[in-house]
Formats: structure tokens, C-alpha cells, sequence
């Protein structure tokens, strides 16, 4: 394996993860059965003029957010390109990733075998893929965001910090346990019966009702995916100016 970065400084984090790594992309691609774009989206016109000319035939997944495949393709010309939508609990093997394969794709045993090594592949319509970095890709941050809430909230009722973060994980892993092991039981069946009338928690949750708790996390996944639309048209523009729009 192959990896490929800019700054010495990543390269030599990359050797020492044991890789192969070089700053030469066309190098790590001309002797590639797979290649992967990692790259921040807004890097990628410098990857393509790297790599565009010489990624016919080849397998391709890209896991930029928004990027389209259409415009994938535009610029690597004649590859097999796949979208995939992984996310950062890949370093416990628990990735939840999103792949689009293109039709009648010739390699497509050989992507999903590949993106299986990390966690779970869900195939899916390239429709579905900016929904799913808005839910699942950045899923890990809104989490962490919900976590770190929790902690601060142990804190101001007075647990002590030793144990507050490892309840505010355990909590969270036990339920979504719960939910994972009995898919037939709702959350709002699981809130119920968590509720005692007149009790602890429907206090707490009156509370995040009249704040429209639910509500700022169904816009905020809503304008995730809205910003992957906008980092298309981005992307779609900087291809334009840096290789004049070439089809
Ligand atoms: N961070 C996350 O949780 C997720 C990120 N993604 C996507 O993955 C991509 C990478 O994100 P991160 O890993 O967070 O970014 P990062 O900045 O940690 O990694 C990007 C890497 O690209 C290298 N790079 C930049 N320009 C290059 C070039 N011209 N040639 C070769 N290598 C180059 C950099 O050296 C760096 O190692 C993004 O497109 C993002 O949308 C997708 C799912 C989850
Ligand atoms: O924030 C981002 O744009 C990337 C995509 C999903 C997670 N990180």
C-alpha cells in the first residue's frame, strides 16, 4: 500500500504507521490496483492534474465530501469512479461507510473488500451520499458535541470529573446498545418508559423541549447536507478556472 501526502512532516507519520509513502501522486497511481482520493475537496484540483491523465481503467473512490461523480469523472478520465462515505470510527474498525459504485462496475468486489477492513459498507444511490456525510460522516462530531454537553452538565450537578466523562460515554454506548439489539423498540418507547410521571426526567426533558432540542439537530444535519452541495458547485468552479473546464 501506497500512501501519498504533501509535507514531510506527514510523510514521515505515514512511514512510521509503516506505509509506503511518497509526495510523487502520479508514482503511487501508475503502479496502483485501487487508488483513493483523501484529499480536502479543495485539494483535489491539484490531485486531478497529477493524476488524470494516467487513472484510465482504474478503480477510483473518492471519499470527498460533496464532490460529485459526475465531476469526478470529468477529470479523471476513463477510471471507474466510486464515492464512499466513511467516518473517523474507523480507528476502532466501526467505520459506517457509504459506497456509490458506479453501474456495471467491473471492481466493485474488490472496493467493498477494501472498505470492509474498517467497518460496516452500506451501498447506496450517490443521491443518498450528502445525506449520509451530514448524518453518519460527521455524525462522530455532533455526537462528541452531545457528549461533551453531557460531561459539563454531570459537572454543574456535582459528579465528580473522574467519573463524569466515562458515564457520559458508557451512557451512550449502553443505549444505542439497547436500540441496536431490539430494532423494534422506537426511541421515543425507550424515552417512555424512562419516564416516571411528574418525575426526574420529564423535567429534563420539558426542558430540552422548550429550547427545540431536536429541532437544532434536524436543521443542523440539514445545513451539513445543504454545505455539501455548495462545496460541489466550489469545487465545480475551481476545476473550471485551473483546467479551463475540460470535458
Ligand atoms: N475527517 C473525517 O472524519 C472525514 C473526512 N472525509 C473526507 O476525507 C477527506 C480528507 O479529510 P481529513 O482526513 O480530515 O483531512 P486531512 O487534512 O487530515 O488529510 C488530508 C491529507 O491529504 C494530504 N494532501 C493534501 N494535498 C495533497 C496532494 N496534492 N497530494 C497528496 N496528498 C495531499 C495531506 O498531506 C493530508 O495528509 C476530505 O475530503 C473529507 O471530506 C470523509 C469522511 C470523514
Ligand atoms: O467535515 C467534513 O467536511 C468532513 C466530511 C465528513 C466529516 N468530515
Amino acid at each position: 500500500m501506497v500512501a501519498t501526502a504533501r509535507s514531510q512532516e506527514r510523510l514521515v507519520l505515514l512511514r512510521e504507521a509503516g506505509l509506503e509513502a511518497t509526495s510523487c501522486n502520479r508514482c503511487a497511481v501508475e503502479s496502483a490496483d485501487l487508488v483513493f482520493i483523501s484529499v480536502k475537496p479543495y485539494h483535489f484540483p491539484i490531485v486531478a492534474r497529477d493524476i488524470g491523465g494516467i487513472v484510465a481503467g482504474k478503480p477510483v473512490v473518492s471519499v470527498m465530501a460533496g464532490v460529485p461523480v459526475s465531476l469526478l469523472q470529468k477529470v479523471l478520465k476513463g477510471a471507474e469512479v466510486y464515492r464512499a462515505m466513511p467516518n473517523l470510527n474507523i480507528r476502532v474498525g466501526r467505520s459506517l461507510t457509504a459506497l456509490y459504485s458506479p453501474p456495471n462496475a467491473r471492481h466493485y468486489g474488490l472496493v467493498r473488500r477494501a472498505l470492509s477492513c474498517f467497518g460496516t459498507v452500506y451501498d447506496v444511490p450517490e443521491e443518498f451520499i450528502d445525506a449520509w456525510t451530514a448524518v453518519a460522516g460527521s455524525g462522530p462530531a455532533l455526537v462528541a458535541e452531545f457528549l461533551d454537553a453531557l460531561v459539563l452538565a454531570a459537572l454543574a450537578v456535582g459528579l465528580p470529573r473522574s467519573i463524569a466523562r466515562r458515564v457520559a460515554a458508557e451512557l451512550l454506548e449502553s443505549t444505542a446498545r439497547y436500540l441496536l439489539e431490539n430494532p423494534d423498540v422506537h426511541p421515543g418507547v425507550l424515552r417512555d418508559e424512562v419516564i416516571t410521571p411528574a418525575g426526574t426526567t420529564i423535567a429534563a426533558i420539558r426542558t430540552l423541549e422548550s429550547r427545540g432540542f431536536k429541532s437544532a439537530v434536524i436543521d443542523a444535519v440539514r445545513d451539513a447536507t445543504l454545505r455539501a452541495g455548495e462545496i460541489a458547485r466550489e469545487i465545480a468552479s475551481m476545476l473550471d478556472n485551473s483546467l479551463g473546464g475540460s470535458d
